[in-house]
């Protein structure tokens, strides 16, 4: 009866029954029973039905109220259980009540509150047969239970699914207000067998004998409705964790192999059984053939523990049992050609369903993908704005290949439209674009990652603040230099006069575009072809680069100037004195071709600026100069961090003299540039204490001063080790007395540890000079005499030891005693040792 051999038996119950003690793993179903219904706590006598060997008897005991009784039958001799009554008896049999009822008038019970049955017959044989006793078995409990259960009492058994389980559920609701069908963890789930409680007994004056005649109730038994179950989607619908669906109560649906095997609808034969016999005459060259593996017997015997696999398997093996019996069916087009459109159906189902998963699967993967790239582009703006960063181009995520990639544009046309866009236009396209980046990002691709407006603004303001710091501080380095200044007008009348007369070195581009033009029209104007024949030399490069608009409009607004030296082979950058917006010294490149300039002409021809002997100034001020410096730009830096600050800073920076005012005279702009300094906006003990950090950080000890501590500390732990070793040793010799183990374990000590410098008090003879030496504090009279008050205070006061020192110290250098007028001093002076 589904009896689990081997291993298998020896499951985590039965060892945990073992490490209870229990006498069956059986016993953990009744405590599952009990910690679920609560049936034992509240139960002062309690009857235990086919109770060998006693596993269920055992929980009971430990489980009602001190006192109770218990009483536990079965066919076998049940050891004895202290606390408990066993009884050798058939339940079946009239003597076995007589005992029961003997019993109770013995120990002044009237009636059981809960009956218990876990009966098994021990008839082996057939299953339907072994079924049908034990359900006869558990009417005999039910018998027994009506004559002994208290009214409201509890009543547990042990059913077997079978056709006539139905019928036991019957019986129970007409005698007990609730029935319960469950079945315990603890019950194996390759076992037919439930628990059935019926809760509080009705207690009926008279019962129909009917109801407790099994042959009259079984045979009433109804069929209930067939209901077929999807076994290949067996996995997607509710599961019974008591085994049995609504309505469908018989327990065992047998089907014969042979009907299965030539069954037209398998399917619906796996549904509605649960197990597939071999017995019948017809069902044996099934079970004898080579295909009827020990798996499939095994899969046969319960097909409600199958899962999808086992399911798929079983159809299988009946298509190629089908082939190997009956070759002649294979061709034939009925049954085993709609079976098997019913499995392929059943496949493609599968395979749809499969799919669909693999899917849902696959996009919840990639919202999630999205989701954290979001947060993470988040998190890292929040981090941007916090610290006033710009953005890290470089980082993942933030580049936009195609708007760097030049050959996205394609032609001339290409480039004259992004020429042309306006930053309105291109800030317009930006914000539309930003969605667009979000869904993009969410596809997984890379997308750009662009600036907001806010960011482009803070990025020029500090560009330019960076520029403007870089002009004042060459100004301030060529400050004094006139000749400089002098060369720097000069060179901007020059500039004036070469873009007057500039229109050569626009042309030379103009024609040389307008020499391509031709063939530029399908390519790529920014891409130059590396085969080309003749390179462009190095003064039409200088010639391309400087005739953009941002130059020549630089230029046109005075901004700067360009010149060539076709002598040094330089190219430089002049900047004006007069205006604060400059280009860094970086600007200045070294040409690298010596190709003699057919246009030297066309370019006005600057000296490089002699190296003045201010700009060698010592190492040590420009050295102090960086530091200020440094200091000021972290100052403000530090500012810059904070919100608040950071507004007041770029909010101060608009003022009435943002814009430089046209046709102001020259002597008005000179005076306003010495006089008129921004007001920066750190104050000079920001600065101060910025600088002061520095000095901190300078002042750290050295890395060899460090190490030379270490190296002393490390020694003195050596030192001390060893001093508590000889301290343990002495303290473990017995001949020496205690106090004699102290001592010398204190002068270890003292020796170990090394002494702090005393301060040491000198009093002074009045009109005697004394010299204070080191260590040495001078003392008048008055003091000395008030430290020893103060010593003697604290001595009288505790028996502390330095209390006592200063005490004994101070008794003998007190007054007019010989300590103080005493010779040792050299009749100069009087020490006097006080303990700090
Ligand atoms: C599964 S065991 C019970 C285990 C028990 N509940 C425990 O925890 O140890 C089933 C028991 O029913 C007993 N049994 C079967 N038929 C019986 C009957 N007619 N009268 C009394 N006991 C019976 C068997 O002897 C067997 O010991």
């Amino acid at each position: 009866m589904g009896k689990v051999k081997g291993k298998h038996r020896l499951d985590k119950f039965y060892r945990l029954a073992k490490e209870h003690g229990y006498r069956s793993r059986a016993s953990w179903k009744l405590v599952q029973l009990d910690s679920k219904f609560g049936l034992l706590r509240s139960s002062h006598a309690v009857l235990d039905l086919c109770a060998a060997p006693g596993g269920w008897m055992q929980v009971a005991v430990q489980r009602v109220p001190v006192g109770s009784l218990v009483i536990g039958i079965d066919l076998v001799p049940i050891a004895p259980i202290r606390g408990a009554i066993s009884i050798e008896q058939d339940i079946t049999k009239p003597e076995c009540s007589k005992r029961v009822k003997n019993l109770m008038g013995e120990r002044g019970v009237r009636a059981f509150d809960l009956v218990l049955h876990d009966g098994s017959p021990n008839v082996g044989g057939a299953w339907a047969q072994e079924a049908m006793s034990q359900n006869a078995l558990v009417i005999d409990a039910v018998k027994l239970a009506t004559q002994f259960l208290a009214p409201k009492g509890n009543f547990v058994t042990k059913v077997f699914r079978s056709q006539d389980y139905n019928s036991v559920l019957y019986c129970l609701k007409q005698l007990f207000e609730k029935v319960e069908v469950d079945k315990p963890a603890a019950s194996r789930s390759t076992s037919a067998e439930i628990f059935v409680l019926g809760l509080k007994y009705k207690a009926p004056a008279k019962i129909d004998p009917r109801l407790l005649d099994v042959k009259h109730l079984f045979q009433g038994s109804i069929e209930p409705p067939k209901k077929v179950v999807d076994v290949l989607r067996g996995t997607k619908q509710k599961r019974h964790r008591d085994g049995y669906e609504d309505g469908d109560t018989t327990l065992r649906k047998v089907s014969s192999a042979a009907d299965f095997i030539w069954s037209d609808s398998p399917l619906e034969i796996l549904g509605t059984v649960n197990f597939i016999s071999f017995d019948a005459p017809a069902s044996v060259p099934i079970k004898e053939h080579a295909l009827t593996t020990e798996e499939v017997k095994h899969l046969c015997d319960d097909l409600r523990v199958l899962g999808k696999q086992d399911f798929k398997h079983l159809l299988k093996w009946r298509m190629n049992l089908r082939k190997a019996l009956s070759p002649s069916q294979k061709a034939s087009a009925s049954p085993a050609n709609i079976d098997n459109q019913d499995e392929n159906k059943e496949d493609e189902d599968d395979k749809i369903l499969n799919e669909m998963e693999e899917l849902t699967y696959a996009m919840e993967r990639k919202k999630k993908h999205a989701k954290k790239l979001i947060s993470k582009r988040r998190a890292k703006d929040k981090a941007r704005k916090a610290t006033g960063m710009q953005i890290d181009a470089l980082e993942d995520g933030y580049i936009d290949h195609e708007l760097f990639s030049l050959s996205s544009i394609k032609g001339k046309k290409d480039l004259v439209a992004v020429d042309s866009t306006s930053p309105e236009e291109e800030n317009r396209n930006l914000k539309d674009s930003d969605d667009e980046d979000i869904h993009k990002e969410s596809r997984g691709q890379s997308s750009s990652d662009l600036d907001s407006d806010e960011e482009r603004r803070r990025y020029d303001e500090q560009m330019e603040e960076f520029l403007d710091q870089a002009y004042e501080r060459f100004l301030a380095r060529k400050e004094g230099s006139s000749k400089q200044r002098k060369r720097a007008r000069q060179a901007y009348a020059d500039k004036e006069k070469l873009l007057e007369g500039g229109d050569d070195h626009e042309g030379i581009c103009s024609e040389n575009e307008s020499d391509k033009e031709g063939t530029d029209n399908e390519s790529n104007p920014l891409m130059v072809s590396l085969d080309d024949g003749e390179k462009p030399s190095q003064e039409e490069i200088t010639n391309k680069w400087f005739s953009q608009d941002i130059f020549v409009e630089a230029a046109e607004g005075g901004d700067f100037e360009v010149s060539y030296h076709s002598d040094e082979n330089e190219m430089q950058v002049d900047r004006p004195v007069d205006k604060k917006l400059s280009l860094p010294d970086k600007m200045v490149k070294d040409k690298k071709t010596s190709q003699a300039s057919k246009e030297k002409d066309d370019f006005e021809i600057v000296p490089a600026p002699s190296t003045d002997t201010s700009d060698s100034s010592s190492s040590d001020e420009s050295d102090d100069e960086d530091v200020e410096t440094k200091a000021e730009i972290l100052a403000c830096a530090k500012k810059m961090l904070r919100k608040k600050q950071r507004e007041q800073i770029l909010d101060d920076a608009y003022n009435k003299y943002m814009f430089d005012d046209e046709g102001l005279p020259q002597w008005f702009l000179d005076e306003e540039r010495r006089h008129r300094q921004p007001i920066k906006p750190v104050t000079k003990e920001e600065v101060a204490a910025m600088r002061a950090q520095f000095k901190e950080i300078n002042a750290r000890p050295a890395k060899k001063v460090a190490e030379a501590k270490a190296r002393k500390k490390q020694a003195a732990m050596r030192k001390l080790e060893k001093v508590r070793k000889k301290a343990n040793s002495i303290s473990g010799q017995e001949d020496i007395s205690d106090r004699s183990k102290r001592k010398m374990i204190d002068q270890l000590y003292k020796k170990a540890v090394p002494k702090k410098p005393q301060k040491e008090y000198v009093v002074a003879k009045k009109g005697v000079q004394v010299r204070a030496g080191k260590g040495k504090v001078l003392v008048d009279r008055r003091m000395k005499k008030d430290a020893r008050k103060s010593g003697m205070g604290k001595a009288g006061k505790g028996s502390s030891k330095k209390g006592k020192n200063v005490k004994a110290k101070g008794g003998k250098g007190s007054g007019k005693g010989p300590a103080m007028k005493g010779k040792k001093g050299g009749g100069k002076s009087k020490k006097m040792g006080v303990r700090d």
